[in-house]
């Protein structure tokens, strides 16, 4: 283990806490090799035959430890892997390539690629699938040859910050929360799966740390400030003593606030705002249910989707949605309908690069253009709907027709699984995202179309800017409290109001405590945020005055900056002045 202290890493803030601990890496290692002829074709088939053993007993390990944590279902996929070292016609082009003289390595990669090229040139979701498998079992064969073996989530033992690449979905099944200190990753931004992962479980984390993350070695102690988006590598005792003092802190402050899990979020005045969960997987609801969720404002769908190279299907979707309406148990669930592009990439649609991501061809139009993808998701949602309060949404609507062109879609699928004698919720409450600023303005028209909006602050401010909050250069203008936006959500809110609809907040800006009494004072009646955020903003919720808080949004209404709204906002809430840690 590297001694001293050296400079700190820095990354993009992706969950706020403090974390320290050993450094458990999940790089990949280094797999490149020689390839060499005229070897020992007996030699070699040993040390095949050594790496072979050792990787069905990972496999096996890490099945075992899939299934007892998460059941039959997620253990399936190592069934898969296991079946892959032993099957035959791989095994006889391996041992052809043997036979030849090759090395073990060689005779491996060789013989697995050209599976891999097949399955992959087919046009079957299914045998494309096993290509993937194939890879990674193919890669765990070789990190034994190579005396190189690959670690899993599923091997942590000890307390822990996870340094990665970036986490998978299936990375992230396998990772025990109560180990975890941290996490660091070298690539993704605030939105990836790894940082809306990690804020739902309530774990410090920075993401986008770069290449530089490839030079920590395992066991190097980390301190993971998610907050500034910084890890110091061997930190001196002193910063480490800083941090713990600030860690008691913030475990006090929390079990102070956990006792108002069970009351309901209504402000001192009797108004009703509930404070709701965003998700990004059934794994995340035992945090949210903890800190009192009262619904899931945003189930974020495309995590099922993402990181994989084949689509999930009707089952796998219902699967996931039942879980999680039977989870929240009546309470209002929002699942949003799939939302990819932009900075969400989805392999299995091979889609070609886009000149302007974020204005192009992704979210509600993509499944609008793909009815026969938006279809299955359209049903599983539908055959969920009886276990529990759904209701469903559509992203990134722009126009009046994209919202009727989606219902429609989902009336047909309703109609189809009646006509089938499936079982469908009789009411569901459709709505939609508000993220696009002409959503906002055109509100008074969607409101007779859907039953309610929910903001999505993050790309609202971006759209409604022109600022990518990732961008350095221009971070100074993604400003939540620009009068600008205030006026949108308050404009979406007057529209709504002209049908009764209920409007929400879904996007960071629903955990801000400083954008908490302008919402409230909007209109807004739903908060949906992740969990961690949840008990300080209940706290907030309950001691604020309704009547005040709209006095204040009006005159934020006639400010001319984002400064001075955030000094309007801290002399009518001074108490705000001071940051919560963790929140
Ligand atoms: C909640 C939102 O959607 P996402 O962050 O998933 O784009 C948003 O844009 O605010
Ligand atoms: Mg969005």
């Amino acid at each position: 283990m590297p001694d001293g202290p050296s400079s700190p890493l820095t990354g993009i803030a992706a969950s706020p806490g403090l974390g320290v601990g050993p450094a458990f890496v999940l790089l990949p290692p280094d797999l490149t090799f020689e390839t060499r002829s005229g070897q020992d074709a007996a030699a070699e088939r040993a040390r095949l035959e050594a790496a072979l053993a050792a990787s069905r007993a990972d496999i096996e390990r890490i099945r075992e430890r899939a299934r007892a944590s998460l059941g039959d279902e997620h253990a399936a996929i190592f069934d898969a892997h296991l079946l892959l070292l032993s099957d035959p016609e791989l095994d006889a082009a391996i041992t052809a390539g043997l036979n030849g003289g090759l090395n073990a390595e060689a005779a491996l990669v060789g013989a697995s690629d050209t599976f891999i090229t097949m399955f992959e040139s087919l046009d079957d979701p299914y045998l494309r699938e096993r290509a993937a498998d194939l890879r990674d079992v193919r890669n765990r064969v070789l990190a034994h040859l190579l005396g190189k073996p690959l670690t899993a989530l599923a091997d942590l033992r000890e307390p822990a910050v996870i340094v990665a690449h970036d986490l998978a979905p299936s990375d992230t099944a396998q990772l025990d929360r109560s180990l975890v200190r941290g996490v660091v990753t070298a690539v993704g931004g605030r939105t990836s799966h790894s940082a809306i992962m990690a804020r739902g479980l309530g774990l410090p984390a920075v993401v986008g740390v770069g290449e530089a993350l490839h030079g920590i070695s395992p066991g190097t102690v980390l301190l993971v400030d998610g907050d500034a988006g910084r890890v110091s590598v061997n930190p001196e005792a002193g910063e480490v003593a800083a941090a713990q003092v600030q860690m008691q802190r913030t475990a006090e402050e929390r079990a102070r606030l956990t006792a108002l899990a069970g009351r309901e979020g209504r402000t001192a005045d009797g108004l009703r705002v509930e404070l709701a969960a965003n998700i990004g997987s059934p794994a995340d609801l035992p945090l949210a249910l903890e800190a009192g969720a009262e619904g899931v404002g945003l189930y974020r769908t495309e995590f099922l989707y993402l990181g994989r190279d084949t689509l999930p299907d009707e089952e796998e979707q219902y699967r996931a949605y039942r879980a999680v309406l039977e989870g929240m148990a009546g309470r209002p669930v929002v699942i949003r309908t799939l939302d990819v592009g932009g900075d969400k990439a989805l392999p299995a649609l091979n889609l070609p690069p886009e000149e302007n991501p974020f204005l192009g061809f992704r979210a509600i139009r993509l499944c609008l253009a793909r009815p026969d993808l938006f279809r299955v998701q359209l049903r599983a949602l539908l055959r969920a709907s009886v276990h529990g309060d759904l209701r469903v949404m559509f992203p990134m609507i722009a126009t009046v027709q994209e919202f009727r062109a989606a219902r429609a879609l989902l009336d047909e699928e309703r109609a189809r699984l009646t006509a089938e004698g499936v079982p469908v919720a009789e009411h569901i409450q459709v709505g939609m995202m508000v993220e696009i600023p002409a959503a906002a303005v055109l509100s008074r028209q969607f409101a007779r179309e859907a039953d309610f909006f929910s903001i999505g602050s993050n790309d609202l401010i971006g759209y409604a800017l022109a600022a990518d909050r990732l961008n350095e250069q221009v971070a100074n203008l993604y400003q939540p409290l620009n009068p600008a936006i205030l006026a949108l959500i308050g404009q979406t809110c007057a529209g709504a109001a002209t049908q009764n609809r209920w409007v929400g907040v879904c996007g960071e800006m629903a955990g801000d405590p400083l954008a908490l009494p302008l919402l409230v004072g909007l209109g807004v009646t739903e908060l949906s945020m992740s969990a961690p955020a949840l008990l300080p903003r209940r706290e907030q919720v309950l001691k604020l005055d309704a009547g005040k808080a709209r006095e204040l949004a009006a005159h934020a209404l006639t400010l001319d900056t984002a400064q001075e709204v955030e000094a309007a906002v801290r002399s009518a809430f001074p108490e705000l002045a001071q940051r919560e840690p963790g929140a």
